[in-house]
């Protein structure tokens, strides 16, 4: 196997002869931030378990930066933010962190300058000497963050990472995935928050009853067009034409004076200069050119309604 992130063949984890992770294979490259969706009970957890080696693999195989998950040498290149995140109410949060760094191999110089700075950088500055028992929700969940991130991973588990979060948090904790990717780290994230996914993931997979149903870039999800939304205040001088010589025209609406809506689809996204090119071309003035995202919640629903128990679960998809 190569030295992906994740690689995974026909994972499987049966419990009391009941198959919840059924034949799994995955690639995740390093520096990728990839989305894991399913619905509840889809055995999106239990993979996660086996990728960190806290629960073991019934059949198949799984590496992990190269290696096993079990291995020391492996682990101390993790980070994991569980979903339900507990520590000791009695320790600060300096002290938490301090934990997590000595357990990382973290040395004291090393300890002193990044524990101020991932506190900071999950917006907990200044907040490191209280307790985490007298932390809200929201910064538990930020300095679950800062340990997942505190030794510098080369690969993150993000299990739910904003629901305790307001909106500007999960902005915050956007821009932090963000950074994770430019700084080639690869990060695997569990969410129900769709929308959240759509803006930050590279690729996603749908998981069903331990199996994917399907995986692919945003892209290749939405079969390959990029579907943009035009505002104009006129179609003259051609450029309908011109338009729809660079893509497919879906759609046009001049019902309104002074104003026409186009739905443009195009393949890739340096066609999108193009079109603002061939409006001012064509004298027209331009007041909107919107790439449409990709509709995860749409593609969710599709995937999953085939039962009773995939649509009550599809029912509780949040959006941001
Ligand atoms: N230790 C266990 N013993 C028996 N069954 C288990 C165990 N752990 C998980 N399961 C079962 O495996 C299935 C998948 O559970 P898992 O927690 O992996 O799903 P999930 O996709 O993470 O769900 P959710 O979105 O609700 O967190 C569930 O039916 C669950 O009851």
């Amino acid at each position: 196997m190569s030295e992906a992130a994740i690689d995974t063949r026909d994972l499987r984890k049966t419990y009391r002869g009941r198959a919840v992770v059924d034949g799994l294979t995955l690639s995740v490259p390093r520096g990728e931030v990839f989305g894991f969706l399913g619905p509840n009970g889809a055995g999106k957890s239990t993979t996660v378990k086996m990728l960190l080696g806290l629960v073991h693999p019934s059949g198949g195989e799984v590496r992990v930066l190269g290696g096993h998950p079990q291995d020391p040498a492996v682990r101390a290149r993790l980070g994991f933010l569980p979903e339900q995140f507990r520590f000791q109410t009695w320790m600060t949060g300096q002290e938490f962190l301090e934990f997590h760094g000595r357990l990382a191999g973290l040395s004291a110089a090393e300890r002193r300058t990044r524990i101020p700075a991932v506190l900071d950088e999950v917006g907990l500055g200044g907040r490191g000497h209280e307790t985490l028992g007298g932390y809200s929700k929201g910064m538990l969940q930020r300095a679950g963050l800062a340990g997942a991130i505190l030794a510098r991973p080369e690969l993150v588990f993000l299990d739910e990472p904003t629901s305790a979060l307001d909106p500007i948090g999960r902005i915050e904790v956007r821009e932090i995935i963000e950074r994770l990717r430019a700084q080639g780290t690869a990060v695997f994230l569990n969410s129900h928050l769709l929308s959240e996914v759509e803006q930050v993931c590279d690729r996603v997979a749908f998981v069903k009853r331990g199996r994917v149903l399907t995986q692919g870039s945003m892209r290749e999800l939405m079969g390959g067009v990029l579907p943009v939304d035009l505002r104009v205040n006129t179609l003259a001088g051609g450029l309908l034409d011109t338009l729809a010589r660079l893509g497919e025209v879906r759609r046009s609406d001049t019902n309104t004076p002074g104003r026409a809506d186009v739905e443009l689809w195009l393949t890739r996204d340096d066609q999108i200069p193009a079109v603002a090119d061939a409006v001012h071309a064509a004298g027209a003035r331009l007041y909107a050119l919107t790439p449409r995202r990709p509709d995860l919640e749409t593609m969710f629903l599709d995937l999953i309604e085939d039962t009773p128990e995939a649509a009550r679960s599809g029912a509780e998809v949040r959006r941001a």
